[in-house]
């Protein structure tokens, strides 16, 4: 069977986070062999479903099995319960990673995941970034990698995984829930036949390689370009311009969503001075960046920005 931890170097300490589903017990038992010592498994209870504890306790008695240390990570939930526990379960994980020295958490998502994921995106009308879909890696806190090391393998392959060890996953009732996207997408893909998950993968990889390389592109651009906070955008392409914007307006602390980035450039672009939450934009050849006058008490709120915003694409 192919390692699924290649990238990761030899002597990493990693965490497998573990919902008790047949993804996550796949990735359990394929880290555990391939890593033996290596490896310690979380379980975090967002404290939403009364059977959660017990599904925790059946991770705990596959880890014990295992050989693996295992814990269970109490977490309360804020805001929309979707959103909500996704960042309070990443947010856990961190803390429990820096706690145990784990250079590495590792989640189960996997090709069809990504799939749904790159059909809701493009239904929502995404830009690059979000088409790039589910990352393979990226940084989960300062000396923490979040890895999906299993992001090749389809649903199926990882369910006969936990089959032939002879586990009984946990069925997750959100996954037929019809509030959520997600399972709309995925009763979507499971009646049209032609939508093929691993091709839909294999365009969200090429994707996140297209994206990849414009940022690397944007950072050598903005020695050039960037000056203090200054930003000469004369004949660059509108994506290069977008995002040495975005670098310049992250340096004031302001990360906007994409509809309100297109409007301050579309401002500058017509030679009109532009506000975005605290910060001021002055048109020109050059165009030049800085704090807004402050607010006057009781006066509106400053249009088109805020001082902390959600990324303007859904970071996975
Ligand atoms: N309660 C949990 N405890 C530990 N790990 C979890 C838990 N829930 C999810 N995970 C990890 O995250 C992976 C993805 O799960 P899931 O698709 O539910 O999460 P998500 O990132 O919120 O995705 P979605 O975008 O569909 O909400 C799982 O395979 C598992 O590795």
């Amino acid at each position: 069977m192919c390692p699924i931890l290649s990238a990761v170097t030899g002597d990493a300490r990693i965490g497998i986070a573990v919902s008790g589903g047949p993804d996550s017990l796949a990735l359990l038992l394929l880290a555990a062999a391939e890593r033996p010592g290596q490896v310690r498994a979380a379980t975090v209870d967002h404290g939403l479903r009364a059977e959660a504890a017990a599904e925790a306790a059946a991770v705990g008695a596959v880890c014990a099995r295992l050989g693996v240390a295992h814990d269970v990570l109490q977490v309360r939930v804020a805001g929309s319960v979707q959103a909500g526990a996704r960042d309070a379960r990443y947010q856990a994980l961190a803390g429990w990673a820096a706690d145990h020295g784990l250079s590495h958490v590792a989640t189960a998502h996997h090709a069809d995941d990504q799939a749904e994921t790159l059909v809701m995106r493009l239904a929502r009308g995404a830009g690059l970034a979000g088409l790039a879909g589910i990352r393979r890696e990226r940084p989960l806190a300062p000396g923490i990698t979040l890895i999906r090391p299993v992001l090749d393998w389809r649903r199926a392959e990882l369910r006969a995984v936990v089959d032939a060890a002879g586990i009984m996953p946990a069925a997750d009732p959100s996954n037929d829930d019809p509030r959520f996207d997600r399972t709309h997408a995925r009763r979507l893909m499971a009646a049209v036949p032609w939508l093929d998950p691993a091709r839909l993968a294999h365009s969200a990889a090429i994707l996140a390689e297209a994206e990849a390389a414009l940022d690397w592109a944007a950072a050598r651009l903005a020695d050039e370009r960037i000056a203090g906070d200054t930003l000469d955008p004369r004949g660059l392409p509108p994506e290069l311009v977008r995002r040495l914007v975005l670098r310049l307006l992250a340096a004031f602390g302001i990360v906007p969503d994409g509809p309100r980035l297109a409007r301050l450039i579309a401002r500058l672009d017509a030679g009109r001075t532009a506000t975005i939450g605290t910060v001021k934009a002055l048109p020109g050849p050059v165009w030049r960046f800085m704090p807004a006058p402050p607010r006057r008490p009781g006066g509106k709120a400053p249009p088109d920005g805020r001082a902390t915003a959600p990324p303007p694409a859904i970071v996975t």
